[in-house]
């Protein structure tokens, strides 16, 4: 069942302190994406800013819409997660996944004059690895890039808001 613009909870409000540049609504300088359930599939849909163009003002950076995609696609694995324990995204102990792997196929340039849609699929689950493929639309409905996502299940340091790498340190 879809959820109407009003009733929808996005993923990313449930992910407390997130600063990620794509994804983080606690990052004021980031792109701040939303993603929701729409049936089986989780739906992004982006408003993209002129400066987020490439070489010609009217088409989108790729590196952007990769942000997008990638985002997107992580926090779809972590929704995806949480639902399968019958949760809110964030209730309860924390879960986290970070990219191993983004492939992203640039078909047609994208249009920035309207906002952009990303639908992702699951195809592959396990414990650890959730596979989601990712359709990109321009704002006139045209798919200008198909995408996969692989995230893989992290350990909260990834959360910790002073920093990953002297877990990682002190570890090795
Ligand atoms: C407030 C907080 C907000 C938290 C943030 C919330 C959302 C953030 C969204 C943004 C996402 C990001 O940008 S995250 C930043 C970009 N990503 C990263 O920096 C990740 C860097 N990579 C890593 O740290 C590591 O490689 C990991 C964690 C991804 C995986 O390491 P690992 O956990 O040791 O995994 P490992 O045992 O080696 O492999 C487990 C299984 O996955 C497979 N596997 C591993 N890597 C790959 C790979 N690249 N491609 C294919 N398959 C792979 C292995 O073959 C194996 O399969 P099998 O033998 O089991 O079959």
């Amino acid at each position: 069942m879809s959820q109407s613009e009003l009733e929808r909870t996005y993923f990313q409000d449930g992910l407390h302190g997130n600063h990620c540049y794509g994804c983080g609504a606690w990052n004021d300088k980031g792109l701040q994406i939303k993603s929701f359930w729409d049936g089986d599939e989780s739906v992004c849909i982006y408003q993209p800013k002129p400066h987020h163009s490439a070489m010609p003002p009217d088409v989108m950076n790729g590196g952007t819409i990769a942000a997008i995609i990638d985002c997107h696609g992580v926090c779809s694995a972590i929704a995806d997660a949480y639902r399968t324990e019958g949760r809110e995204v964030g209730d309860g102990e924390k879960i986290w996944y970070a990219t191993a792997s983004l492939t992203v196929n640039y078909r047609k340039p994208t249009r920035i004059d309207g906002p952009v849609t990303a639908r992702a699929r699951l195809t592959e689950k396990t414990d650890k690895k959730t596979m989601f493929e990712v359709d990109f639309f321009s704002h006139d409905g045209v798919l200008t890039c198909d995408a996969s996502v692989l995230s893989l299940r992290v350990p909260s340091e990834w959360a910790d808001p002073t920093g990953l790498f002297k877990h990682i340190d002190s570890n090795s």
